[in-house]
């Protein structure tokens, strides 16, 4: 079972990457206390960067336990540790590395020069399996319960490294694939795939600007079995457009 989308529109990208902020600031609040821990899966892309910046920037920063919350990705590009182009590499600059994280409990996706040497194929397994390590055997997936998972949306529809058409997307059993030929700068990456996005309790979709307005009404307005990517990706509780209104403009036209 996972639930169906619900809107909200932001006037333009900063008020959107200050209030997803405050939201998932609250959220984590909320899943710490409930649980003690709280866990997030990343995204990479212009939108998940500017939420970082908001984070990093917000007052309320100090309202969670930072060294409490597990950090994974929805999608890196296999490229070397340190690459100013991968998602982990951006993500320390704007963020991670101004907060007091336990390093224990951020979960990289390996780099192309890490243990795994170019193999990417070997290197989506080892993630599928450190997902699985941190699984709990009530855990509906072999990938842990994720309080909230990011998701940019391109302006294709594509979500982490999942790009309309390819087989990545057709997955049913494994929670992290290799991906080769994305059609967007590099080819090579590393993806979670639909079965672990949809274990999520709750997945939030961010887009912002007016090159995302077709993707977004063509993935709101995709019902039946989606063709879209951002169409499949839902969470089990909830499931969270958080747009500005560039990139709301189309929706339902
Ligand atoms: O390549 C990627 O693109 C998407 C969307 O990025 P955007 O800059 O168009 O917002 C992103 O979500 C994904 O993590 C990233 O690897």
């Amino acid at each position: 079972m996972t639930a169906e989308p619900e809107v909200f529109v932001h006037r333009d990208k900063e008020e959107l990457a200050e209030a997803v902020a405050a939201r998932l600031l609250t959220r984590v609040a909320d899943a710490q206390a409930a649980r003690g821990t709280a866990s997030v899966v990343l995204t990479g892309g212009r939108n998940g960067n500017a939420l970082l910046a908001a984070l990093a920037a917000s007052g309320a920063r100090g309202a969670i336990d930072w060294a409490r919350l597990d950090l994974w990705w929805g999608d890196e590009r296999f490229l070397p540790e340190g690459d100013p182009d991968r998602n982990h590499t951006q993500a320390r600059e704007t963020l991670l590395d101004s907060v007091p994280l336990d390093p224990a409990r951020i979960h990289v996706m390996p780099p192309s020069d890490g243990p795994y040497s170019g193999d990417v194929e070997a290197a989506a397994e080892a993630y599928a399996a450190e997902l699985a390590a941190a699984a709990r055997p009530e855990d509906p997936a072999k990938v842990p319960a994720f309080d909230v998972l990011l998701l940019g949306v391109g302006p294709d529809t594509h979500v982490a490294s999942l790009f309309p058409g390819h087989p990545a997307l057709r997955e049913t059993e494994r929670t992290a694939v290799a991906v080769h030929g994305a059609p967007k700068p590099p080819p090579t990456r590393i993806s979670l795939t639909l079965p672990a996005i949809r274990a999520a309790r709750e997945v939030w979709l961010l887009a912002a600007g007016e090159d995302k307005a077709d993707a977004v009404a063509a993935a709101l307005a995709d019902s039946g079995p989606p063709q879209a990517p951002a169409a499949a990706a839902r969470g089990r509780e909830r499931t969270l457009w958080l747009l500005d209104e560039p990139a709301a403009a189309k929706r339902g036209l």
